[in-house]
């Protein structure tokens, strides 16, 4: 509980007693305490420029509110806040789910990640200018999988749905599984955290078709290589080997164990 409900009993200059929720009576600064609007809704709202008080408990407890009703997603004005709900929701990502959002206006539908795709892609094609997604959050928040999402919905919109064989989309998706083999490691607070930086580009024609990708990497962190600390693991490629060598290299695959496990 970073912050406490409570309310408030006196107040003296600016010091001010209030009886919290878990019942102690605290006086403290008027400067550490932040009003609460008692008509908010127990679900919270799904823009955070909504709420009467827009300050750090607010947004938590808005946060709070709907994640505790399965709602991940929350948008303040343009951005998109992503709460990781370390489960798969297979419901939200489907391609229903595409085909709503699609061509949908921003703050329409319930806040999500093919919404912030969508205005992009359509941007993009309304005037002619490049746009950009940037993902940022702390290690295990869920970047890696909202891009992933990002990814699937604009190769969505941009595929030739009915071309056989490997398209550029479709490689750009399959690109994710080769790319985090060789920079995902398991680490204390992510069991496939990127331990590099990346930077992806996908280029489309005027008709709004993907004519092309790139994707640049940053900053691989090279140490883990040879040093790995206590309950962390080495790239995930290297168990994909061990994992998928034949039998008659099993003495080998033994000694690279007990090397990277
Ligand atoms: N939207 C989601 N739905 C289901 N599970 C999720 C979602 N977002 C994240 N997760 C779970 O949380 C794990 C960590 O997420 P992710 O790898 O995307 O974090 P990250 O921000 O990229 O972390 P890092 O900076 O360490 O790479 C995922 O492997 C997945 O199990």
């Amino acid at each position: 509980e970073a912050w406490i409900d409570g309310e408030v009993l006196k107040v003296n200059g600016d010091t001010i007693t209030v009886k919290c929720s878990n019942e102690k009576t605290v006086t403290a600064k008027a400067s550490h305490v932040h009003a609460k609007d008692p008509e908010e809704s127990p679900c919270g709202v799904d823009d955070m420029t909504k709420l009467a008080y827009l300050h750090e408990p607010g947004v938590l407890q808005n946060l709070k509110s709907r994640y505790d009703m399965n709602e991940i997603y929350t948008y303040t004005g343009s951005i998109l806040i992503a709460v990781n709900p370390f489960r798969r929701l297979p419901h939200l990502y489907d391609i229903q789910m595409m085909e709503q959002y699609k061509g949908a206006d921003f703050g329409e539908l319930s806040p999500h990640p093919f919404a912030v795709a969508d205005v992009a892609y359509r941007l993009m094609l309304n005037e002619g200018i490049s746009q950009s997604i940037l993902v940022s959050g702390e290690s295990g928040a869920g970047k890696t999988e909202s891009t992933k999402m990002i990814m699937r919905y604009l190769a969505y919109m941009g595929g030739k749905a009915a071309t056989e064989g490997r398209t550029v989309e479709k490689q750009v998706l399959q690109s994710n599984p080769v790319l985090e083999a060789f920079g995902n490691a398991k680490t204390v607070r992510n069991n496939n955290s990127s331990r590099f930086g990346k930077f992806v580009e996908i280029q489309f024609d005027q008709k709004g078709r993907i004519s092309g990708a790139a994707v640049r990497t940053y900053l691989l962190e090279r140490s883990r290589v040879c040093q790995i600390s206590e309950s962390e693991r080495n790239y995930h490629c290297f168990y994909m080997i061990c994992a998928g060598s034949p039998e008659s290299l099993c003495e080998s695959k033994l000694c690279t164990r007990k090397l990277f496990n």
